[in-house]
């Protein structure tokens, strides 16, 4: 979750969105991103999951930091819990598309997957994750 969190700040520049609430791609020629480039976590030097105690992360710190995501962002105007819950139905999808028709019959075994197709499931949990998050923030829970 953290290291999607980090490519969202990469994704979504500051100083280009602030107050808007265009896609990602409208930013392409600045970030380099893409659909298809520049979205894998693989080589991010920040730390997929941590048990080091020192670093202390907790979930309360982490809504911090998507908090303080939509904040520089100015987003707070369309975090509205509506669109946080569509939102979370959208990635939810993302999510089930990448199993979709993968075979009834076949076991889905997660060491025959690449290391790239498991960025790509850890990513969509991730935004499923930061959504819920943020809608726990925004409801007050
Ligand atoms: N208005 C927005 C837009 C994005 N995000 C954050 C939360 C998610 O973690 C991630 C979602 O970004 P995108 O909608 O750009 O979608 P993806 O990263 O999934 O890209 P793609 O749709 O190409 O798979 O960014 C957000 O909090 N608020």
């Amino acid at each position: 979750m953290l290291k999607k969190i980090e490519l969202n700040g990469k994704k979504y520049p500051v100083e280009l969105c602030k107050g808007k609430s265009g896609k990602y791609t409208n930013y392409s020629d600045h970030t380099g991103i893409t659909t298809t480039v520049g979205q894998s976590t693989i080589n991010s030097p920040t730390k997929a999951c941590t048990n080091d105690m020192e670093d202390d992360i907790t979930i309360e710190g982490i809504m911090l930091m998507i908090r303080n995501f939509a904040n520089e962002r100015q987003w707070y105007r369309y975090h509205t819990p509506r669109n946080i819950a569509l939102a979370i139905l959208g990635e939810l999808g993302e999510l089930a598309e990448l199993f979709q028709w993968l075979g009834d019959g076949e076991r889905w075994i997660v060491d025959e997957f690449s290391e790239a197709a498991l960025d790509e499931v850890g990513q969509e949990i991730a935004d499923v994750a930061i959504y819920l998050i943020r809608l726990c923030d925004v409801c007050r829970i």
